[in-house]
C-alpha cells in the first residue's frame, strides 16, 4: 500500500480505522457480542484494512492512467464491498447516490479525504438512527395504543421495543424512557438538552400561561421562579420553620380522625374538587395537542371548555385568598408568629418588582398541584399496601409506637430514628410515584442518546413506573417489601437512577424535603395513634385513576380505631 508522504503511516491509518469502529460500535451499542455475531471486531478491521489497501491502490495508481469512468466503475466495486462490510456493522448503508460525491473526491484528491468523508457519513447516519418504534397508523401516530393509563401501556409497549422507545403522538414525536441507565442519559449526562417542557393548551390556560414553574419553559423566567422555590420557599431553614404549622395539621388531622368528623367545609370541597380536576386536566392527553388540524375535537367534546371552567374557577379561589391576604399583610414576616407559603409568595410579591400577582398565582398553584396532591397520593397508596400487609404494618407499629414511647407529640428526633418508616415510604413511592411518568421534557436540540438519535422538539416521557418495577433492578419487583431499603443506601435524592419519582437534574423537584417531613410525620402520627383496617375488607382495587398525578381509582375506606 502506497502512503503519501504527511498522510501518516499504516499503523496510524489502522489504528484511526480501529478507533472507528470501536468508536461506531460504541455509538451505536454494539457490545462485543454483539459484533461477533456480526463477524466479530477483529474481522472487520482486517476487511476494513483490505477496502484500505483496494482504494488506496486505485486512488494511487488510477489517476492520470484509468479513464474517469474506469476509476469510478474500480470504485463502484470497490464501495459494493464496503456495503457488505458495513452492512454487518450498520443495518442500512448509505444509499450509492451519497457515494457518487465520494468517488468524486478519491478521484480528485485521495483517499484521506475519502476517509473523512466517510466519517462523516457515518457519523450522521449514526445520529440519526432513531429508536425502536411501535408500528404507527396513519394520522395518529401511536395514539390508537394508549388509554386511560399511558405509563402502563408504555410499560406493556417497552417490554417489547425498548427502554427507549420512540412513539408519535400523532406527529409529535415522544420519546418514553424505561430504563435506569437511559433515564440517566437523558436526566444526568444530557440534562440541559432537555430542560425544556412542552406547552401544552391546558398548562397555558390554567397556568397564566406558564408563570408557574412546573411547566415553564427552560430559561431567565424558570431561573428566576425556582430561585424564589429553593431559597424562599423550600430551603432547608423554611422547612424547619414550617415544623409548627405542620405539627398543628397533623394534630387536627389526627383530631378529625379521631372525631370522625372529617367534612370540608363547602368552599373547601369546592377548591378540592378544583383541584382535582386541574391535575387530571394537566395530564389529559387532548388529540388537538398533537393534531393541530383535529383541535375541533376538544372543542365538541367539552375538553376546552373545562380547561376554561377550571381556568377561571381556580382564578376566583386564588383572587380571594390573595385579597384577604394582603388586607391583613405585615410589613414584614418578622412580625408575624406563623408564616406560611402564601405569606411568603405575597411578600415577593409586594417587594419584588419584576414579580406580578399572575406569576403568585401560578407559582401558588405548583405548590397545591405539585406540593399538596402528590403528598396526598403518598399518603394514601402508603396506607393501602400497610393495609395489605398487615405483618409490616405491625413491624412499623412496634417501631413508632416504641420510640415515642408515652410522649403525646412525635417530634423530628423521633422520626430520624424510624428507619422502617422511611423504608415503607420509599417502598410505597417505588410502587405508586404520584407522577408515574415523572413531568414530560422536550428536547431543545438534537441530541444523541445510547446510539439513537433523538430529533429537536422531541417530547421526553421518564418512566419511573417502569423503572420502579424493572426486574433488573430489583428483587420481585411487583412485592411490596420495604426491607430492601433497610441496608440499602438507595435514596431518592436524583443520583441513584432506580429510584427517582422525585425527578433529577435540572428540572428536579425542589419539594423533597419539605414533603418527607409532611409525609413521614403523617404517616408515623397515624400508625401510632390509630389500628386500621379495610371498611368491607375485602381486596383493594390497586389501579390508578387517571391524570398527572396517580391517584387510587377507587379512594381508600378504611376504619381506624383509636388506640388506647
Ligand atoms: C411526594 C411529593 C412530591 C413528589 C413525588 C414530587 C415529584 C416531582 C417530580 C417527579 C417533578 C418533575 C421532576 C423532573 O422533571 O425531573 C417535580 C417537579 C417539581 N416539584 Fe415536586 N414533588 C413532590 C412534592 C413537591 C412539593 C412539596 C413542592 C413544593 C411545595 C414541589 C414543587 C415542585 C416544583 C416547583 C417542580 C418543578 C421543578 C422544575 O420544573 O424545575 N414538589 N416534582
Amino acid at each position: 500500500m502506497k502512503v503519501h508522504e504527511g498522510e501518516g503511516s499504516d499503523s496510524s491509518i489502522l489504528d484511526a480505522q480501529m478507533e472507528y469502529s470501536c468508536d461506531y460500535a460504541k455509538n451505536f451499542d454494539c457490545s462485543s457480542s454483539s459484533l461477533d455475531s456480526y463477524g466479530g471486531a477483529e474481522a472487520s478491521v482486517s476487511s476494513f484494512c483490505d477496502l484500505q489497501m483496494r482504494l488506496s491502490e486505485i486512488s494511487a495508481t488510477s489517476v492520470g492512467k484509468t479513464s474517469e469512468y474506469m476509476l469510478q466503475e474500480e470504485i463502484k466495486d470497490a464501495y459494493a464491498s464496503t456495503c457488505t462490510i458495513i452492512s454487518k456493522i450498520q443495518p442500512t448503508p448509505p444509499p450509492l447516490p451519497i457515494f457518487l460525491p465520494i468517488i468524486e473526491v478519491i478521484s480528485r484528491f485521495g483517499f484521506k479525504e475519502m476517509c473523512m468523508i466517510v466519517w462523516f457519513i457515518w457519523k450522521r447516519g449514526g445520529r440519526k438512527k432513531l429508536p425502536p418504534s411501535p408500528r404507527e397508523v396513519p394520522v395518529l401516530g401511536n395514539l390508537h395504543q394508549l388509554r386511560l393509563l399511558p405509563h402502563r401501556d408504555f410499560l406493556v409497549l417497552s417490554k417489547k421495543h425498548g427502554p427507549l422507545m420512540l412513539l408519535h403522538f400523532g406527529r409529535v414525536p415522544v420519546l418514553v424512557v424505561s430504563s435506569e441507565d437511559a433515564a440517566r442519559a437523558i436526566m444526568k449526562n444530557h440534562d440541559l438538552s432537555f430542560a425544556d417542557r412542552p406547552r401544552y393548551k391546558a398548562h397555558k390556560k390554567i397556568l397564566y400561561n406558564g408563570k408557574d414553574v412546573v411547566f415553564t419553559p427552560y430559561g431567565e423566567y424558570w431561573r428566576q421562579a425556582k430561585g424564589h422555590f429553593i431559597l424562599k420557599l423550600l430551603s432547608n431553614k423554611r422547612v424547619q420553620s414550617f415544623r409548627p404549622i405542620r405539627e398543628e395539621e397533623t394534630a387536627l388531622f389526627v383530631h378529625k380522625i379521631r372525631e370522625s368528623s372529617g367534612r370540608p367545609s363547602d368552599k373547601g370541597k369546592e377548591s378540592l374538587v378544583l383541584m382535582m380536576e386541574m391535575t387530571e386536566a394537566l395530564g389529559a392527553i387532548s388529540i388537538g395537542e398533537f393534531i393541530p388540524w383535529l383541535r375541533w375535537i376538544d372543542r365538541i367534546n367539552g375538553f376546552d371548555k373545562k380547561v376554561d371552567r377550571i381556568a377561571a374557577g381556580l382564578d376566583g379561589v386564588l383572587e380571594t385568598v390573595i385579597r384577604e391576604r394582603l388586607g391583613n399583610q405585615v410589613e414584614s414576616l418578622e412580625d408575624k408568629t406563623e408564616v406560611d407559603f402564601v405569606d411568603i409568595l405575597l411578600q415577593i410579591y409586594t417587594h419584588d418588582v419584576s414579580t406580578n400577582r399572575d406569576s403568585i398565582k401560578a407559582i401558588i398553584l405548583d405548590v397545591f398541584g405539585a406540593g399538596t396532591d402528590t403528598s396526598a397520593v403518598v399518603l394514601e397508596w402508603t396506607l393501602t399496601e400497610l393495609l395489605r400487609h398487615p405483618k409490616a404494618m405491625r413491624k412499623l407499629q412496634e417501631e413508632v409506637r416504641g420510640i415515642i414511647g408515652h410522649k403525646k407529640d412525635i417530634t423530628d428526633d423521633d422520626i430520624d430514628k424510624m428507619h422502617y418508616l422511611k423504608a415503607v415510604i420509599k417502598e410505597s413511592l417505588r410502587l405508586h410515584p404520584p407522577f408515574p411518568l415523572l413531568l414530560p421534557m422536550v428536547a431543545t436540540r438534537d441530541v444523541k442518546v445510547k446510539g439513537y438519535g433523538v430529533a429537536a422538539g422531541t417530547v421526553v416521557m421518564v418512566s419511573f413506573w417502569a423503572i420502579g418495577r424493572d426486574p433488573e433492578l430489583w428483587d420481585e419487583p411487583d412485592k411490596f417489601m420495604p426491607e430492601r431499603f433497610l441496608n440499602s443506601s438507595i435514596d431518592f435524592k436524583g443520583v441513584d437512577f432506580e429510584l427517582i419519582p422525585f425527578g433529577g437534574g435540572r428540572r428536579g423537584c425542589p419539594g423533597i424535603a419539605y414533603s418527607m417531613a409532611v409525609i413521614e410525620l403523617l404517616v408515623a402520627n397515624l400508625v401510632a395513634k390509630f389500628d386500621w383496617k379495610l371498611a368491607d375488607g375485602k381486596d383493594l382495587n390497586m389501579n390508578e385513576g387517571p391524570g398527572i398525578t396517580a391517584h387510587r381509582v377507587v379512594p381508600l375506606h378504611a376504619v381506624a380505631t383509636v388506640v388506647a
